[in-house]
């Protein structure tokens, strides 16, 4: 028996960037002994030669990888999501006991944690999805951390977890979400959201710099300026960093130098597909995903530039006068952004079975993710005050800060439309604002095309039951049971 047999109280497998930066982490606090493996041995041997001190247990072998840690055992899989993620799952299933502890840290679809969740608990095998945002930083330094898995497991986890969290407030960014696939959900819903805040931020600097015309240098600094109000965020800090960057090649400002086609992982992607099952309106997120979508199709973008022979002129405006209705507006669309994701949260623990926290998963974002903000302080507060609220546009903070930039919004909105600026997350944010704001929409009238077409009935204002009108007939209205078809 090799001499390292049962050391280390934690393992983690897979050591690319967010697997050697959270073993790193681990090996980093007090009374942790951290055993690592990765499917090329490569990736180990130069962690171990680059970090001496952190004291790992590295193995070349899974069988090794599983012998190195103490029972019950607990390793972390910080691996490609999906497929490989199958891989390592069963590699460590076939091999653990009853009582161990699998934890998946990566990016999975939530769907496939329940279903792994099922599989693994039926060996007597703990199996807790968690998700981990903070990237590499995060990582290493602190990430937010969103466990699901059973209350059993985070008994043995939750205080690891704890150790290696972020902090915000004095308090660790880590909670137990519920059980089986409710961390990813909530992981899921947290990208959807990180679109939504990156694609708003992106469509102020575009309107900022199309409009007003200032460099991405001078937009740096009302970024910077940003950073210390209300919208101050990770986000925001970083935004103006990248601004600041110039090109070492050629000079110019590195914004400019990019491709401008947004790549995407697919966790955004996730969040709309989701909440048009559950049928949750999230148009703020998918017109961010939608946004990268439309911004990688350049056969498509240069075919249509071709048939355009003049754009609008962009609108004459007073510099900081805009400045200030973008902040306003940037602020009012991504109480939307949050509102809708806290929506979708809602929706998925319903469906699901979760016993979600809303204020506690707030809490948790507020370090150590990349949506992390001072704003989410008020998201707590919202549900400290009244945990029933229907939509966080309801709470009385939230409700006076938008109206408040209403005005400004509304501004901004029609000068973009008028300019040719495409601001997809802001105009949508604010059709949504208008939609829930209006005493009555037009779904009055779709509801009688449905009727129409297809005699799917509809209810009436000033009586209960289900109706339909003898369209093709006298047009006379009969009472009837709800369409099934
Ligand atoms: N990067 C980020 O900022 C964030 C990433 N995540 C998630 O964390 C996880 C890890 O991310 P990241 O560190 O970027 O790494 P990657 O997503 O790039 O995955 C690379 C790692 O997966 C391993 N791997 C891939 N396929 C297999 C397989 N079939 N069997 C065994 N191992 C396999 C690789 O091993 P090998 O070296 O042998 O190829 C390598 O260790 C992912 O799920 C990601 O979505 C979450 C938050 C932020
Ligand atoms: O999980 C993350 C942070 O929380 C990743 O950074 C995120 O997956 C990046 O996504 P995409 O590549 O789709 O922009």
């Amino acid at each position: 028996m090799s001499s390292t047999a049962g050391t280390a109280n934690i393992g983690v497998v897979g050591m690319a960037v967010m697997g050697s930066n959270l073993a790193r982490n681990l090996a980093s606090r007090e009374g942790n002994t951290v055993a690592i493996f990765n499917r090329s041995p490569e990736r180990t041997r130069k962690l171990m030669a680059e970090h001496p001190e952190a004291g790992f247990v590295a193995s070349e072998s899974i069988d090794d990888f599983v012998a190195s840690l103490a029972k019950p055992r607990t390793a972390i899989i910080m691996v490609q999501a999906g497929a490989g993620t199958d891989a390592v799952i069963s590699e460590l299933a076939e091999r653990f006991e009853p009582g161990d502890i699998i934890v998946d840290g990566g990016n999975a679809n939530f769907h496939d944690t329940i279903r792994r969740e099922k599989d693994i608990s039926a060996k007597g095998i703990h199996f807790v999805g968690t998700g981990i945002s903070g990237g590499e930083e995060g990582a290493l330094n602190g990430p937010s951390i969103m466990p699901g898995g059973t209350a059993e497991a985070y008994k043995t986890l939750g205080p690891i977890l704890a150790s290696i969290a972020a902090v915000a407030e004095g308090e660790p960014c880590v909670t137990h979400i519920g059980t089986d696939g409710a961390g990813h959900f909530v992981k899921m819903v947290h990208n959807g959201i990180e679109y939504a805040d990156m694609q708003l931020i992106a469509e102020a600097y575009d309107l900022l710099r199309t409009i007003t015309k200032r460099s991405p240098a001078e937009l740096a600094e009302v970024f910077t300026a940003w950073n210390s109000g209300d919208l101050e965020s990770y986000l925001i800090e970083i935004t103006a960093e990248v601004l600041k960057q110039v090109d070492a090649k050629t000079g110019k400002p590195f914004v400019d130098i990019v491709l401008d086609q947004a790549g995407a992982k697919g966790t955004g992607a996730w969040t709309v597909q989701n909440a048009l099952d559950l049928g949750t309106p999230v148009g703020g997120i998918a017109e961010a995903v939608f946004a990268r979508s439309v911004s990688s199709h350049p056969e498509q973008r240069s075919a249509v530039q071709a048939t355009i022979t003049s754009r609008p002129t962009v609108v004459e405006v007073d510099v900081d006068t805009f400045a200030d209705d973008i902040r306003a507006a940037l602020y009012a669309s991504k109480v939307v952004a949050y509102a809708q994701g806290f929506d979708e949260i809602i929706a998925g623990a319903k469906q699901y079975g979760w016993d979600i926290d809303k204020g506690a998963v707030a809490k948790i974002w507020r370090a150590g993710c990349i949506i992390r903000a001072q704003f989410l302080n008020r998201i707590v507060e919202a549900y400290q005050n009244n945990p029933d609220i229907t939509s966080l546009l309801e709470d009385p903070y939230f409700a006076s800060a938008v109206a408040s930039g209403e005005e400004a919004w509304r501004r901004v909105v029609s000068t973009a439309a008028l300019s040719g600026v495409p601001v997809p997350g802001f105009g949508s944010a604010l059709s949504y604002y208008d939609s829930l704001a209006s005493k009555r929409l037009p779904a009055a009238l779709v509801q009688g095309q449905r009727d129409f077409f297809g005699a799917h009935t509809y209810k009436r204002v000033d009586e209960e039951g289900v109706f339909h009108t003898l369209w093709s007939g006298d047009r006379s209205e009969i009472a009837t049971e709800p369409s099934t078809h």
